[in-house]
């Protein structure tokens, strides 16, 4: 497990750290975002979901809970689990036998306990005091080679 953190200025870094992760992911993969309202989730997963070949401005998964896209170069599930209050409806969703061929990216992971999956890329954004956002991550091993990014 690595951990670490970096500063992101403003919404373009946010965006960009988003599609940086995107030259990085694969199938199998689980990526949590955490942070509180505003923190910038939605631009960091629209960053990220652009950079796997999405054309569109990703919508928020809150309603669906799952949005799944199949086409982009690494399929990926937009899961937020806001709404879940039982850890046994996650279960019902189905995650661990997409990961098969899919990655997940996930809001509200901790509705699920922590280290539910030990592999996970967990990010978490806060708010700066000059109202930019500092990143903190915990890397799972397979993240080794992989990230953070280099600067
Ligand atoms: N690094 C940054 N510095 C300053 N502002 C940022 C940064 N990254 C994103 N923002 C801005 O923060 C605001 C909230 O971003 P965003 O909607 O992505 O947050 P969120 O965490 O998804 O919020 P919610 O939980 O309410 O859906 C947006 O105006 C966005 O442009």
């Amino acid at each position: 497990m690595t951990r670490g953190s970096l500063a992101l200025a403003g919404p373009d870094e946010t965006a960009a750290l988003g599609r940086s992760l995107a030259a990085r992911l694969r199938v199998g993969d689980v990526v949590t975002l955490a942070g509180p309202l505003g923190a910038g989730k939605t631009t960091l997963a629209r960053g990220l979901l652009a950079g796997l070949g999405l054309d569109e401005d990703a919508p928020s998964p809150s309603f669906p809970i799952v949005i799944a896209y199949e086409e982009l170069r690494v399929p990926v599930w937009h899961v937020d689990l806001y709404r879940i209050d039982d850890p046994e409806e996650a279960e019902e969703l189905g995650l661990d036998d997409a990961l098969v061929d899919t990655a997940l990216v996930i809001e509200w992971a901790e509705r699920l306990g922590p280290g539910r999956w030990p592999d996970a890329l967990a990010l978490s954004i806060e708010t700066g005091p000059e109202g930019g956002r500092r990143l903190t991550w915990e890397a799972g091993p397979s993240w080794e080679r992989r990230w953070p990014p280099a600067p």
